[in-house]
């Protein structure tokens, strides 16, 4: 696992942007995984800029989402298929064609989740994939004790969830559901790359669990540990309860600048 310290929020986002622009230039047809919550959004700006100065073409991207909620009314502005619609799709200049997710709105909903974990897998698998982290360590809507092995399924969350995700719903807890479909741990362990992005000392502890702390079920994120290519990127807040933060500034001081991220 790499972990970059990064001065804030906007140099992690320029910095993962340009690793998808990297991407995007060795394999124009790249998948795309995307996360949600207010973190990632200074990738998709940067990225969204990239593309309007034409330094990265990305019209043959596709894009597919990482979790969503379920019973929300197709086309709820906070469904995550319109959060990512709005946030990464229109911005690039994609078309829907090109970007696929879990339907929350299924009837059957567990035949949507094994359909969308094989739809992953028949689109060759994703290449990049962005996470957020939750302040209890989740991943996706992976919450605490989710199985390390599990694919896309139904998930129940937790209070703490509903409550930081309520200023989505007008501040109001009600309105936010209480069952998620998201991509399983394993499922997330599937994609060539990951990538998580932390910013703020609220995610401090979270972040020092998932990268010092034991690979445990309690804390989801720290399944990155089991990946070969994991990206940890995090601000100065978020880096605040690293014990080895000075190694890991040090390394990524000398670290080649043709190896990317
Ligand atoms: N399902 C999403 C996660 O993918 C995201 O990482 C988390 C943190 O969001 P934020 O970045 O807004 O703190 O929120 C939600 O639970």
């Amino acid at each position: 696992m790499e972990v970059v310290i990064v001065p804030d929020a906007a140099a992690g986002g320029e910095l993962i942007a340009e690793a998808m622009a990297a991407l995007l230039r060795r394999k124009p047809d790249a998948l795309l995984g995307v996360a949600t919550g207010s973190t990632p959004v200074p990738i998709y700006d940067a990225l969204a800029a990239k593309v309007r100065s034409g330094a990265v073409d990305a019209s043959r991207a596709r894009v597919c989402q990482l979790d969503e909620y379920v019973g929300l009314p197709g086309g709820h502005p906070e469904s995550y298929r319109s959060v990512v619609l709005r946030q990464v799709v229109e911005p690039l200049g994609l078309s829907t064609e090109s970007f696929m997710g879990p339907d929350g709105t299924a009837e059957d909903l567990l035949g949507a989740c094994a359909a969308y974990d094989r739809a992953l897998a028949a689109a060759g698998g994703v290449d990049i994939q962005l996470l957020g982290i939750g302040t209890d360590g989740h991943i996706g809507f992976n919450e605490p004790c989710s199985s390390l092995a599990s694919r896309t399924r139904i998930k129940t969350l937790t209070e703490q969830t509903r409550v930081d995700n309520a200023r989505f719903f007008d501040g109001d807890i009600d309105q936010v559901p209480h069952h998620v479909i998201t991509q399983g741990i394993g499922t997330i362990l599937e994609a060539r790359h990951l990538v998580l992005l932390a910013t703020g000392e609220g995610k401090a502890e979270a972040v020092a669990q998932t990268v010092e702390g034991p690979v445990a079920a309690v804390v989801p994120a720290s399944a990155l540990q089991l990946h070969p290519h994991a990206t940890v990127v995090v601000d100065e807040a978020a880096a605040s309860k690293l014990k080895l933060a000075p190694y890991f500034r040090a390394t990524y001081a000398a670290k080649p600048s043709w190896q990317g991220l």
